[in-house]
């Protein structure tokens, strides 16, 4: 597969302070990329120095092959951008925000028609394209946001916390979309979230901390090497069971009854042979996946800001 993003060794500083510090990393053409990372990460920086909004200190940043600091204009068209923060007139309809937009980037007269037809089909707001911008919901609002960005026809869609805020219904709605641009329109998204149920879902996702990429993989190969499954088990006879425990070296937490288990996931049998014993004093038992948000907090000790929806 062709990488679409490629940074090499990019560092920025602003004076003395090192905000990413010498980070490489690719993003597949036509996947679903998340970039993750607790506040002052350096992901902002990251993303506006990609979308040449900011320089870089040092390295190479390319977009389509095109070099971020000496193509600027290339770079542009080859990129749509949606901010955290909402850029829309208010006073003016989907249709005239949109016109707006066209003339910015000097699209063709004669094609504006049928490419405002063609962004408000894919996220189902054709309906709506007299309605003044006011009168409609924070997910429409965020969804013409994104109908925009796509105007001049971009691979790559960036997505600065494209869910933020939204209730989760809504949130799943824009989901629908991302996906579809991305199957349908083979459009590369990047996006941002603070949302680990969101993380999951892409193809690929990278944690930043401290100006470094401390890991990029697929959400499924980060739980794999980072978390352990466990095994929540009630069992009658709790001194007997952490005896066991402590004897075969198995990692635990226990209150009072209640005994939390790392489980290996790749060889669970061992599990079942150990707990075997046990089967007529065991009145409870559960086994949860590692999460990614597990991950996460496993890499950078943090734990992940959740914003609470509207
Ligand atoms: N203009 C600036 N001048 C000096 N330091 C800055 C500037 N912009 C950002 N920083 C610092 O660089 C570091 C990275 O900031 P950045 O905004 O890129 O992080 P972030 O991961 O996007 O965080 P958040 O999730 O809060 O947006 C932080 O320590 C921040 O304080």
């Amino acid at each position: 597969m062709k990488p679409i993003i490629e940074v090499k060794n990019y560092t920025k500083k602003y004076g003395d302070f090192t905000a990413v510090d010498n980070v490489s990393f690719e993003v597949e053409e036509g996947s679903v990329f998340a970039f993750l990372g607790p506040n002052g990460a350096g992901k902002s920086t990251t993303i506006n120095t990609l979308c040449t909004m900011m320089e870089k200190t040092s390295g190479t940043l390319l977009i389509d092959g095109k070099d971020v600091s000496k193509e600027k204009d290339e770079v542009r068209k080859a990129i749509g951008v949606v901010f955290q923060s909402q850029t829309l007139d208010e006073k003016m309809t989907i249709s005239e925000n949109l016109n707006m937009h066209c003339v910015f980037y000097s699209i063709p007269k004669k094609e504006v028609k049928d490419r405002i037809h063609f962004v408000l089909e894919l996220v189902d707001l054709l309906d709506w394209k007299d309605k003044n911008v006011s009168s409609l919901s924070g997910g429409m609002k965020r969804r013409v946001e994104i109908a925009r960005a796509l105007l001049h026809y971009p691979k790559v869609l960036f997505l600065d916390e494209p869910t933020t805020g939204l209730d989760p219904q809504t949130r799943n709605r824009m989901w629908e979309y991302i996906t579809k641009l991305q199957k349908e329109k083979n459009i590369t998204i990047f996006l941002t979230t603070h949302y680990m149920d969101e993380a999951e879902i892409c193809d690929h996702v990278a944690i930043m901390d401290d100006g470094k990429i401390m890991v990029d993989d697929t959400p499924e190969n980060l739980k794999q090497q980072y978390t352990k499954d466990k095994a929540t088990l009630h069992v009658s006879s709790p001194e007997k069971f952490e005896e066991a425990l402590t004897k075969e070296h198995v990692g635990y937490q226990r209150e009072k009854e209640t005994f939390y288990v790392d489980v290996d996931a790749a060889n669970i049998q061992t599990f079942l042979d150990f707990i075997q014993p046990f089967k007529n004093e065991i009145q409870d038992l559960e086994i949860k996946k590692g999460t990614l948000n597990d991950v996460f907090l496993k890499i950078t000790g943090k734990a992940i800001r959740e914003e609470t929806s509207e």
